[in-house]
């Protein structure tokens, strides 16, 4: 893929929904709480597991520019029956389909006592960033394979410093973690969220977006990638590295993709957001910041005093903060969906509009609940977050304006769209499930939320969700 190495590419059609690839770990570390665990815990296992006899670890990315041009000769249809790779060839359990807990992992003794590090993977959201390794156990896919066994047979000589390096390097730029499964296809599943982390290869391969076509996360241990657009045969299937910062401004997001994952980013997000980043870049920087480090903590103190007239300040002044940037906006002649891109990267101001209107008791009019929704369809369809919203959203509109208004119609559609995206076409009745797990969920958060005075909406209504979940990779995922 012209400047980014090697990518994965579609070779057919696909709808939303619909399934790109679904593909077992090499190496998977889970925790018993709703944390994920440290990075260093892979390398562990793998280590551990003799796992780096893979073939994989010849050609996954290193950080070097060779490796991201090493030649891939790969086969799916070769790779269901081929143990060479480490791996077994059972399938990955379908979504919703399975009532069995994931294989029982072995736990790891050299991995619980490793060090944290700070800054691996460290683009993850603030749940995501806190990453520790309490209860981690590690698993190498199934166990087996012929790179371990081979280990056993003491074939597989333990790799120098220079390849523990590298090793090092290929898992973090490669694997992915998150704080916990989609929780509401584990609660259909009868099963625990669990943080994890882990490595896998095909995965692996998909290179980054800020509006990715596709949504990604773990079920029963395998990576699912989902179609959240019309994706055409020939098309650059693509993730998003970034999680939750995946909506904030364009420096922001180009810098840390430049910092953690050493590439500079020019998705059509960002092409379409740098061409006016003379105009508007300073201002956008200025308000986020503004958000950042006054308006949401003043918010966050004024709802734990109950000073509503601190909170209505806060209110006015992103009020104030959005419509400047609308006035920049028409004086800018910015094409619609370029400015779509813009209400993705002005999420924060969107959520903690909503967050002081819930709070203020206001019973809010839903154009910044309708933005946050809005900023999840353009740049983060299929999120955990996204559901959540489109929840929110659908019920907020039905409670103002009847099962019978058109506008209900509407938000049961975008209530639909979300869920398609995330969990596939099911039947109507797993769609009522899934939805109500989903409400479920956001209500628990939203409690949890009002116990520690956090922001209601997005923030708010995202209180358990991590926003976009990430992708690889530096793989960040
Ligand atoms: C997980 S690997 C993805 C596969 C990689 N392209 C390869 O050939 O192995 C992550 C690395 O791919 C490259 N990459 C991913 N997305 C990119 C993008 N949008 N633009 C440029 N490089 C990208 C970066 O070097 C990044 O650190």
């Amino acid at each position: 893929m012209e400047g980014k190495g090697r990518g994965v590419v579609a070779t057919r059609d696909f709808k939303p929904g619909e399934v790109v690839m679904a593909t077992p770990p090499l190496a998977l570390v889970t925790s018993e709480v709703r944390q994920r665990p440290d990075g260093e815990l892979v390398v562990d296992s793998i280590l551990d597991r003799r796992l780096y006899g893979s073939k994989w670890f010849s050609v996954l990315y290193d950080g070097s520019a060779r490796s991201c041009k090493a030649a891939l000769s790969y086969a799916p249809e070769e790779a269901a029956t081929d143990s060479e790779d480490g791996r077994p060839a059972a399938p990955p359990e379908p979504l919703l389909a399975s009532t069995s807990a994931p294989a029982k992992a072995a736990p790891a003794a050299a991995a619980a006592a490793a060090p944290k590090k700070k800054g691996f993977l460290a683009s993850r959201g603030a749940a995501g960033r806190k990453a520790g390794g309490k209860g981690a156990a590690a698993a190498g896919s199934a166990e087996a394979g012929a790179a371990a066994g081979a280990a056993e047979g003491g074939e597989l000589p333990v790799p120098d410093r220079r390849e523990q390096t590298r090793l090092a390097k290929v898992v973090k730029f490669n694997c992915f973690g998150d704080d916990a499964e989609d929780l509401a296809g584990c609660a259909a599943r009868g099963e625990e969220p669990r943080g994890h982390i882990g490595l896998w290869p095909e995965f692996a391969m998909l290179n980054h977006s800020c509006c990715p076509n596709t949504v990604n996360y773990v079920v029963c241990g395998s990576m699912v990638v989902r179609a959240v657009a019309p994706i055409q045969r020939g098309e650059e299937v693509t993730i998003c590295y970034l999680g939750r910062p995946q909506l904030l401004p364009y420096n922001k997001r180009i810098a840390i993709l430049a910092d953690d994952y050493g590439f500079e980013c020019s998705c059509a997000r960002c092409e379409a957001e740098q061409a006016h980043v003379d105009k508007l870049d300073d201002a956008f920087l200025e308000f986020h910041e503004e958000l950042d480090e006054r308006l949401g903590p003043a918010f966050m103190e004024a709802r734990a005093m109950g000073d509503n007239e601190a909170v209505e300040e806060v209110a006015e002044a992103v009020a104030a903060g959005l419509r400047k940037l609308y006035n920049l906006f028409r004086k800018t002649l910015i094409a619609p969906d370029v400015r779509q891109y813009y209400i993705a990267s002005m999420y924060d101001a969107y959520d903690l509009a909503f967050s002081c209107a819930a709070a203020l008791g206001r019973g809010e009019d839903g154009s910044a609940l309708q933005a946050c929704l809005k900023s999840m369809e353009v740049v983060s369809a299929g999120s955990d977050l996204h559901a959540l919203l489109a929840v929110r959203h659908h019920d907020h509109v039905l409670a103002t304006h009847g099962p019978d208004s058109p506008l209900t119609a509407l938000a049961r559609s975008a209530l639909r769209r979300a869920h398609v995206a995330r969990y596939g076409a099911v039947s109507e009745q797993v769609l009522e499930r899934l939805v109500e797990l989903n409400r479920k969920l956001h209500l628990q958060e939203a409690d949890v939320a009002d116990a520690s005075a956090a922001p209601a909406a997005g923030g708010a209504a995202a209180a358990g969700a991590e926003g976009a979940d990430a992708g690889p990779g530096g793989a960040s995922a």
